[in-house]
């Protein structure tokens, strides 16, 4: 796959509203999450007829919308605000979706954005998308439907050179790789401590917290440089939420006389909430931040007992992979893809077991637990697809890869297993 520089802020740099720029670029809409997205491109010419694209286009009035700021943490969050003020100030009537632009196959290039079809009774989507525009780095498009059939795309802006100037929008084929995976490395998944530092580096500014965790990354790095001396084992238990971790790495930690860590450490906890709030670029950089400071609390731990932890990477990347990757599981990068591969600078556990249960049984844990869940757990159980692409891409995962245990049994039962596991795998 060929490799770009983020080409959103070259753009953003130049004029906003340069509609040619967007000419070499494909769109996607996504009218849901079960089927296939639209393609379409612009072009000076009017293109072959297709029924999907009219079918979107048919009625209403129809707006893209994107926001375009310098820096990638700036357009991150902008893209998030403006998914909010549209999501509040749009009328009844009026359909949001999630669109994209890119060029096919080149990882970085994604820019995220929005399509509005506006049949509500005061067309009131126009108003405020250029209520919007005037108060930020927003990019509008317009789209109109010729009296032949054909659909031309204009710029909305104060520039009369640039209003006068319209495309055809045309289909477009869908690409090899879904669109939803060019930005992932680095975006969503950090390959290298360096890389999720960064990013934090970049926050220090608008969340303060940002400097406490990157203190908290460096004091733990110190401390493991002088110490590692990995002898034991290290076991990382995984799985979806309510697959009988906690209560596993509880019974293993017993059974074993080893020493029980997690990931996100326990000295991340206070920060949590904060950057789970946040963009996924920033949220996912503070869970692979906290990968680090587990692997220096393992360096350690691992010189004088067995460890057991209760996440860590593949749980990280699962979950930033899923969220990305929009639709349906096939839209996954493929089994072996570099996305999959484990961190070059992070200890690699000497074994990892994936927690599996039904969705049904899962569900009922859930039930009977009844405690609070994080977002993208309720998430899970409502979404069906979601929960799949985060079991494919636990499986996915290599160097190392994880092995599947049933967990269905009881608890004692599920331990007894585990235990036999261990002992095979690691000579304990
Ligand atoms: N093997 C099992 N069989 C039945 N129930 C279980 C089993 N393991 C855990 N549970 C129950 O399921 C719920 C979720 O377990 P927990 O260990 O907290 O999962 P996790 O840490 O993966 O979220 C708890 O109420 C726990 O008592
Ligand atoms: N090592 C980890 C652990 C959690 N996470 C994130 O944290 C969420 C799950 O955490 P949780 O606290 O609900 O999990 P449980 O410990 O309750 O099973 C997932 O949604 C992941 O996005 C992560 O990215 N990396």
């Amino acid at each position: 796959m060929l490799h770009c520089k983020p080409i959103g802020y070259r753009m953003a740099n130049r004029s906003m509203s340069r509609l040619a720029q967007w000419c070499s670029r494909v769109f996607m809409v996504e009218i849901n999450q079960k089927t296939e997205p639209i393609y379409f491109a612009l072009s000076s010419k009017p293109g072959a007829r297709n029924s999907e694209l009219e079918a979107l286009l048919g009625s209403g009035k129809l707006f893209s919308v994107c926001a375009l700021c310098d820096g990638r943490v700036q357009s991150a969050r902008s893209h998030a605000h403006l998914k909010t003020a549209l999501t509040e100030k749009l009328a009844p009537g009026c359909d949001l979706f999630d669109t994209a632009s890119f060029l096919p196959d080149v990882n970085n290039s994604l820019i995220r954005g929005f399509f509005l079809r506006d049949n509500s009774a005061l067309s009131s989507a126009e108003r405020v998308v250029t209520q919007l525009q005037q108060k930020g780095s927003v990019c509008v498009f317009r789209y109109t439907r010729e009296e032949n059939g054909d659909y031309l795309c204009s710029a909305v802006t104060h520039e009369p050179a640039e209003r006068e100037r319209s495309y055809y929008v045309t289909p477009a084929p869908a690409p090899q790789h879904h669109p939803s995976t060019l930005n992932i490395t680095n975006s969503d998944v950090f390959y290298q401590l360096a890389e999720a530092y960064k990013v934090l580096q970049e926050c220090s500014d608008i969340i303060p917290e940002s400097k406490a965790v990157l203190e908290l990354v460096e004091e733990q790095q110190l401390e493991s440089n002088s110490s590692h001396d990995k002898r034991f084992p290290v076991i990382v238990i995984e799985g979806l939420d309510a697959t009988g971790k906690t209560t596993l790495t509880c019974s293993l930690q017993k059974a074993l006389g080893a020493v029980l860590l997690k990931s996100p450490p326990e000295c991340l906890a206070q920060f949590r909430q904060r950057f789970d709030a946040e963009p996924p670029l920033i949220r996912r950089a503070f869970y692979a931040l906290g990968n680090y400071i587990t692997a220096a609390q393992i360096a350690r731990e691992s010189s004088h007992a067995p460890v057991i932890v209760d996440r860590y990477w593949h749980s990280t990347a699962a979950y930033a992979i899923a969220t990305a990757v929009s639709g349906r599981e096939e839209n996954l990068p493929a089994v072996g893809s570099e996305i999959y591969e484990w961190p070059s600078d992070l200890l690699r556990p000497s074994l990892v077991l994936l927690l599996s249960v039904s969705p049904e049984e899962r569900l009922r844990r859930l039930t009977h637990r009844g405690l609070d869940k994080t977002e993208e757990e309720s998430q899970l159980e409502i979404n069906h697809l979601f929960r799949r692409k985060v079991d494919e891409a636990y499986k996915r995962i290599q160097n190392p890869a994880c092995m599947v245990v049933d967990a269905s049994p009881s608890p004692d039962h599920v331990l007894q297993q585990v235990l036999c596991l261990i002992r095979n795998k690691c000579n304990l």
